[in-house]
């Protein structure tokens, strides 16, 4: 009920197109109830006239046809705009929804996705949100409410020529109720089966779009075939389950039931006639079977909706839980970095509750300095980056950039001045200019074009038709992983950060493409304070301080020179990669 009223409240938003919608409907119901009334006093007319031997006027008879025909036309046309309205109402409200759930998705702090995989998140902001749209908001506002105000009209009319009859049909109304439940309730774990095995469909062929390399590589073709074949199987199953479950609980009873209404009305009709009561005219028996015939099925198809509404209702729940997620609470101030000097003072911090992954790290960095996070896998580099960039806060300890606490700051402030490169850089569907420039107005095409010849990405330029310009189709699939970390490092350079990130590629490269991401890392950390996240010791020979950090903690520092003078574990690991580069420096 909780989401119910609060799925309505969204109706606020658009109140004025609802009541508009509204009026325009329940003028139309008012004439679509009153026309078996007009048209009843055409039929007693012309039988009174039929009975008595005289004629109908043509005049009249034209005045009336005039009248039904110009009510019919009013009528389509305000049900028409009504129903148009409406709808384009219920799609407003579901853009409103939409863009809420991605408006709030962006706020959320990155710990959120941690443990969500991104098509989750997707399916509640563009899937959910439509299945709300569809199942409940166009539901109440262009089905229930059409459908509730003709069974009302058809009532009050019926109430109105015989109130015994509306007061039998009282009965009526709850059976059909009841079967309608019971249906729903047999149907809809059919349903759901059926679309589960449509969705296991779609994600095959996903996964098979994504895999289609891998698939040939291992001549698993027929297995995919095979195994495509068994959930179509599954889902042609289904269908067939639902088809014969629904033919054999759909309209029959509702049907039966109408008709076993008329003919019990016309029975008591003919007896009465018998027994020379002549209750009703031809024209009002006429009303009673036209308004006892659209009584029931609008009852059925609300009942129906229920389903449907249903499943908006588990939809609406998921989108909510979102939308309900606590925004990170940020700071006002905003930071200004000038010489990016980083200190890390006894900074200890853990993802969750007390399992500390990063502990007690201490290290400064000064202007223009490199810094080189070396340690095995997990040990902790990229956590230091996430704590850089406030995508996480230390439980212990300060982070501070030219002597102030980040902590302090807002986030977007701390990022302003800080770019990255990653070792497999993600590029957006659009153009190499924009994922350079990654929009900003500051950042023109020339600049682009600069950044990109500067970290060596010259040649690229030269053999595509279109220069900058060229696009991007989805994450760069058509550039080599080289060219996109080149298209990476101009990013980085284009938008002329103070401190530099850099996540070194752990794949194995090829001598030319390394040489050429060397040369790219060696410009954009040119006059900036720069972290590297190491994996190849070569690349932070030069650097000022090297950080070894194992299980979390820093377990030795100093340049490359004095590390290897300590023979510790650093000494150990630039050892082991001369040995694999084959007695040459690695
Ligand atoms: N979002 C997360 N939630 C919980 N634990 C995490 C999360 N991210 C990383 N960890 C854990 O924190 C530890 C440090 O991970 P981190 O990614 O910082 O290591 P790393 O040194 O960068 O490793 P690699 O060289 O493989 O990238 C690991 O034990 C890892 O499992």
């Amino acid at each position: 009920m909780k989401l119910v009223k609060r799925l309505s409240a969204y109706f606020i938003y658009e109140w004025q197109s609802l009541l508009i919608g509204l009026l325009l409907l329940v003028s139309a119901i008012a004439i679509s109830v009153y026309l078996p009334m007009f048209a009843s006093k055409l039929i007693d007319r012309l039988t009174h006239a039929y009975r008595e031997g005289s004629q109908v006027p043509l005049a009249e008879l034209t005045q009336f046809f005039g009248i039904y025909m110009g009510l019919q036309i009013l009528n389509l046309i305000l049900s028409f705009s009504g129903a148009v309205l409406l709808r384009h109402m219920t799609n407003r409200i579901g853009k409103i929804l939409r863009d809420q759930a991605h408006a709030h998705m962006q706020k959320l702090p990155v710990s959120y996705f941690d443990d969500k995989p991104a098509g989750k998140v997707a399916t509640r902001v563009v899937n959910d949100t439509e299945v709300i749209l569809n199942n409940f908001f166009a539901v109440f506002a262009n089905n229930v409410l059409i459908n509730a105000l003709t069974v009302i009209g058809a009532y009050w009319a019926i109430a109105r020529i015989n109130g015994w009859i509306a007061l039998a049909l009282l009965v009526l109304i709850p059976i059909i109720i009841l079967w309608q439940l019971t249906y729903s309730r047999i149907i809809g774990p059919v349903n759901t089966a059926m679309r589960e095995s449509y969705s296991n469909l779609n994600s095959h062929v996903a996964e098979l779009v994504n895999g289609i390399g891998i698939v040939q590589i291992f001549g698993r073709q027929k297995y995919m075939v095979d195994a495509y074949d068994q959930d179509n199987d599954a889902y042609l199953n289904s269908q067939k389950k639902y088809l014969f479950t629904d033919a054999f609980l759909s309209w029959n009873l509702s049907e039966l039931l109408k008709n076993l209404v008329l003919f019990a009305i016309m029975a008591m009709i003919g007896i009465r006639f018998n027994q020379r009561i002549l209750g009703f005219s031809v024209g009002v028996i006429y009303m009673l079977i036209n308004y006892v015939s659209r009584l029931f099925d609008p009852i059925t198809m609300i009942v129906r909706m229920m389903t449907q509404v249903q499943q908006a209702l588990a939809a609406a729940k998921r989108v909510f839980e979102l939308l309900d997620q606590p925004v990170e609470v940020d700071q006002e101030a905003s930071l200004t970095i000038k010489q990016a000097d980083i200190d890390f003072d006894h900074v200890s911090f853990a993802y969750d509750g007390d399992n500390y992954i990063l502990k007690d790290i201490t290290f400064s960095v000064q202007e223009g300095q490199k810094v080189a996070l070396v340690g095995h896998t997990g040990s902790g580099k990229s956590s230091i980056i996430n704590l850089l960039f406030r995508f996480y806060d230390p439980q212990k300890g300060q982070i501070r950039i030219d002597g102030k606490v980040i902590q302090d700051y807002n986030r977007e402030s701390v990022r302003q001045d800080m770019g990255i490169v990653l070792q497999d850089p993600y590029l957006f569907t659009g153009t190499i200019a924009s994922n350079v420039s990654m929009n900003q107005a500051g950042i023109s095409d020339q600049m682009v074009e600069e950044a990109l010849i500067k970290v060596g990405a010259g040649p690229l330029l030269a053999k595509l038709d279109q220069g900058i310009q060229s696009p991007v189709v989805e994450k760069g699939q058509d550039l080599s992983s080289g060219e996109r970390q080149l298209i990476s490092f101009a990013r980085a350079l284009a938008s002329d950060p103070k401190i530099l990130i850099l996540d070194e590629a752990t794949s194995h490269i090829d001598t030319e493409t390394e040489s050429l991401i060397q040369h790219a890392m060696q410009v954009v950390q040119t006059g900036r304070t720069s972290i590297v996240v190491a994996h190849r010791l070569s690349t932070i020979m030069d650097a000022d301080l090297i950080l070894v950090l194992d299980q979390g903690e820093i377990v030795e520092l100093g340049n490359h020179r004095s590390l290897l003078a300590a023979g510790g574990s650093y000494a150990q690991m630039y050892q082991a990669q001369v040995e694999e580069a084959g007695g040459t420096a690695p």
